[in-house]
């Protein structure tokens, strides 16, 4: 049985620099995997690379066993969300729809009834029954983010590609959007980029650490050596109660600071 995602030796360049270089990264059925690192590290171009948007300059990507553009039909990809015109006069389940649209057949689209099913089985994954109404401009930012991942959803992926879910929520937002990405798992693969330690520490089985470099790691506690390979820079992991934190020290290596 082939791999969900199997990426070997990936070189991938743009405007002539190499952007990710000798990538290598494996993603078995219902993993909830996380890709941490620094701006500009290669996140975006990691993503862009599995869903057969940027091609490698060497190595190789296979979903599902085959090139990322053959795959793309079983991938739901949700972009940040600000890429989202939320003024657009639309309700939740119109914008949930749209997901589906992949899915129906013939030129003039029109929804079937399997089509309404799958919007509200989405609906209910992300804990979103009952704001099928609702005028997309009127959600708060949590309940947005959970609609754009629901209109993915729709699309019944057995893949799904997150980029930075949890940017524009708070704390507990970020912690229960988590908590239903791991709910997935027992349906689909799941992997996210994100900036967000806190939010996913405990959430995922898988981190790398990107860095035009990956380091990968099978675990779901996240260790200041893992963040500090990627990042550049000395970090330490503190925890009080419940809520992780992450303390990066300074560059000149005098003190510590809590952010
Ligand atoms: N369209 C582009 N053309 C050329 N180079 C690009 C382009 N987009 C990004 N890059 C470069 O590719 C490198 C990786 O960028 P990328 O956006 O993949 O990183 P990232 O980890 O997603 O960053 P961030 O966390 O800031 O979103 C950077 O050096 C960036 O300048």
């Amino acid at each position: 049985m082939c791999e969900i995602l199997e990426i070997d030796h990936l070189v991938v360049e743009r405007a002539g620099h190499v952007v990710l270089d000798d990538v290598s990264f494996v993603l078995h059925k219902g993993d909830v995997a996380a890709i941490i690192g620094p701006n500009g590290g290669g996140k975006t171009s990691f993503l862009m690379s599995i869903l057969g948007l940027l091609q490698p300059k060497s190595g190789s990507i296979r979903v599902f066993g085959e090139e990322p553009a053959a795959a793309r039909s079983r991938v739901g990809y949700v972009p940040q969300v600000h890429t989202f015109d939320f003024s657009y006069p639309m309700t939740v389940r119109e914008m949930v729809l749209t997901g589906r649209l992949g899915h129906v057949p013939g030129l003039v689209k029109r929804y079937r009834e399997s089509d309404y099913a799958a919007a509200a089985n989405a609906l209910a994954a992300m804990d979103m029954t009952g704001y099928e109404s609702r005028p997309i401009a009127e959600l708060s930012g949590g309940e947005q983010q959970r609609a754009v991942i629901s209109r993915a959803l729709a699309g019944c992926p057995e893949l799904l590609i997150l980029d930075e879910p949890t940017v524009y929520v708070d704390g507990p937002t970020g912690e229960r959007l988590m908590t239903l990405l791991e709910d997935l798992r027992e349906r689909m693969t799941v992997l996210m980029v994100t900036h967000d330690i806190s939010a996913m520490s405990g959430h995922v089985n898988r981190v790398a650490c990107l860095n035009r470099k990956l380091f990968t790691h099978d675990t779901d506690r996240i260790t200041g050596d893992m963040v500090a390979a990627a990042y550049g820079c000395p970090v330490e992991l503190i925890t009080h109660g419940q809520v992780p934190h992450r303390v990066l020290a300074r560059h000149d290596d005098s003190e510590g600071g809590e952010r």
